[in-house]
């Protein structure tokens, strides 16, 4: 190969003039053909683009596999100077393991580090996007990559796999010490990883099965395992509707990310069966690897007719006789009948959810341009909401966030909507004043100014306004601007959404754990639903923040939430709850205890039903 100082002076040439400016010789032809593929993506060869994305969605190949064989390596290599990685497609690091700390110390001030992406767009030609990119084994030494800050390693890459591989093994040591040599080696890894992953796959798939047949064995009409990409069903399962298998599935899937009790409960299946279940982990080599979920029809599908009580926290008392409210939901009913069980689950809906309603409104107000304060307690979501379902509306559409408390409060401050007000937008545009209550005197005037120009035109403009309930006072200066607004949708706190309490809660932590298998146990989700969330989502960050830096990965239970999650508990039933539990426990009794024809009539998902059952302590319906 060329000396190192010639590709260090071919790489400044072709910097400076392309690859005609070197000779054939200079430099190897793939990696030309990689500079010259930076050069088009335009990389920064001053600073380094390598930026944190987190740590991704799984790769095909399971990494706590690659971990293991690069562990066992280094183990098996003490003298072994260097370090290993694993890093994917996307250029994302996603393992790295270190053999010599002055080499470390280099790798973390070039942030080849887990969560940090190196692809070639980024940072220009490295090993690992090379031999991505080929399909083959590749080693990338000192100037021969693309970025001046990336020239004082030397790395040998192999992809792992065959076909279309999505991660390779990489061995990176000093510039100084070469990596070709180190070729064959991030080869035999490559396929001790590639081998890993696969042994693996199979055990766990061979774990389903096992599952499955000892339900059968156990004389479970119906079995469902799954791992959360394979959905093995039992000849029972493949028997039953379809509507229900999918059911079935789906219960099985949802249970690997919310605990179901394992102890047998009663489900609805969509074709109105009445099902009883239960849910098991299942293990492989001592590891969770997925679960199943076991069953058959229940013994009395219908609700025992004797018993008429039902109760909430033991304040009811039952009619004494049943009466089919559901019927002017069946088609045989006159079109008279048949809208007025519509409007009924229609104003059902509402009352059994706030936040929909809300955001129905929002939806409204954005799809007939009709400009909006968004009122609601500090973190609610009031921002994330109005961005949400502008971008839903308008995929294609322009967003211009406004901080109000950022503007400056003097005549020299610039108006962050006068562009927006001087030139027309052609296509949607969001203007979002997030924190309207923080203005100033001067900065309110200058912003009426632009918002007067803005409403009083008929391009694609809608204005949205977000304002703290705890600041309502109209005399403030933002009170000036409360005339270009049509409507007011309030946003309900937290503590009003329990049914999605632990749903928000998932969701906001699989933000924070990107990659990592880390969930909500069933008692956590109850005891996160007794909390009152004066702080709303953002204090919901900060418990799930505290419990991911002491909790990593597994299930999170109770004992790893911070006590003040059980100090305060939430208050007595609102006005609004206490109707919403009646709304609830009237349809479940109209429904003779079917929840699934429960649902239909309130007009929300069976999920949601199910979650304010528990939410509302609603203990009995038969
Ligand atoms: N539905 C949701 N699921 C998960 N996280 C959410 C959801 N809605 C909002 N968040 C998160 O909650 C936090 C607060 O949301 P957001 O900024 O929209 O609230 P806000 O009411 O506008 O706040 P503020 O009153 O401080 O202006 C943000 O980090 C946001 O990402």
């Amino acid at each position: 190969m060329t000396g190192a100082r010639e590709v260090e002076a071919a790489r400044w040439r072709f910097l400076r003039g392309g690859a005609a400016t070197i000779g054939d010789s200079a430099v190897r032809a793939v990696v030309l053909a990689s500079w010259e593929r930076s050069r088009a993506h335009a990389v920064d060869t001053e600073r380094l683009g390598a930026s944190f994305v987190g740590h991704g969605g799984p790769p095909a190949t399971p990494l706590e596999a690659a971990g293991a064989v690069l562990d066992e390596a280094h183990a098996d290599n003490p003298e072994f100077a260097g370090s290993l990685l694993l890093v994917d497609a996307d250029g994302l690091v996603r393992v790295r393991r270190d053999g010599d700390p002055a080499l470390s110390d280099l790798l973390d001030a070039v942030r080849l580090v887990p969560g940090y992406r190196h692809a070639e767009a980024a940072v220009g030609t490295t090993a690992a996007t090379l031999a991505l990119h080929e399909g083959t084994a590749l080693a990338v030494e000192g100037p021969e990559h693309f970025h001046p800050q990336l020239s004082s390693l030397a790395a040998a890459a192999a992809p792992v796999g065959t076909g279309r591989p999505d991660l390779a093994v990489v061995v990176v040591r000093h510039a100084a010490d070469g990596a070709a040599d180190q070729l064959p080696w991030a080869r035999a890894l490559a396929r001790r990883v590639d081998d890993q992953g696969t042994r693996r796959r199979r055990a766990r798939v061979l774990a389903l099965h096992d599952a499955l047949d000892a339900a059968g064995a156990d004389g479970a009409p119906w079995a469902v395992a799954t791992d959360g990409d394979v959905v093995l069903a039992s000849s029972g399962v493949r028997r039953v509707a379809p509507e229900d298998q999918q059911s079935l599935s789906d219960r099985a899937l949802a249970a690997l990310v919310i605990d179901e009790p394992p102890r047998p409960h009663h489900v609805d299946l969509p074709s109105g069966t009445c099902a009883e279940v239960a849910v098991h982990e299942i293990r492989a080599d001592g590891v969770p690897v997925g679960c199943v979920l076991t069953g058959g029809p229940a013994e009395h599908d219908e609700a025992p007719a004797a018993t008429e009580a039902r109760r909430r926290q033991g304040s009811h008392v039952a009619p004494t006789a049943r009466r089919d409210f559901a019927a002017p939901l069946r088609d045989d009913r006159s079109a008279a009948e048949r809208t007025h069980a519509e409007a009924r689950v229609r104003a059902n809906r509402e009352l059994l959810s706030p936040y929909l309603r809300a955001r129905q409104e929002v939806v409204a107000n954005l799809g007939h341009r009709r400009h909006q304060v968004l009122l609601g307690e500090t973190g609610v979501g009031k921002r994330t909401l109005a961005l949400e379902q502008f971008h839903r509306l308008h995929p294609d559409g322009a967003v211009t966030v406004v901080e109000c408390a950022r503007i400056g409060d003097t005549p020299a401050a610039t108006d962050p909507l006068a562009g927006l007000a001087e030139a027309s937008p052609s296509r949607p545009h969001l203007a979002l004043l997030r924190g309207i209550q923080a203005l100033g005197p001067v900065a309110a005037r200058r912003l009426d100014e632009s918002l007067r120009v803005l409403v009083a035109r008929t391009d694609p403009v809608v204005v949205v306004g977000c304002l703290d309930t705890a600041s309502v006072d109209a005399t403030r200066p933002y009170g000036l601007l409360l005339r270009h607004f049509h409507e007011t949708v309030r946003v309900p706190a937290l503590r009003y959404r329990a049914d999605e309490l632990g749903d928000i809660a998932q969701s906001v932590l699989r933000t924070m754990t990107t990659g990592r298998s880390l969930r909500l146990s069933h008692q956590v989700v109850r005891v996160l639903e007794g909390y009152p969330w004066p702080g709303n989502i953002n204090e919901l960050e900060d418990v799930l923040r505290y419990v991911v830096a002491r909790k990593p990965v597994g299930v999170v239970q109770a004992p790893d939430l911070p006590s003040l999650c059980f100090t305060s508990r939430a208050p007595k039933l609102s006005m609004l709850e206490t109707a919403q539990c009646d709304a609830i426990i009237q349809a479940l009794y109209e429904a003779r205890g079917n929840r699934y024809r429960a649902a239909a009539m309130l007009g929300i998902a069976r999920s949601s039903l199910y979650r304010k059952i528990d939410a509302f302590g609603i203990s009995y319906i038969a």
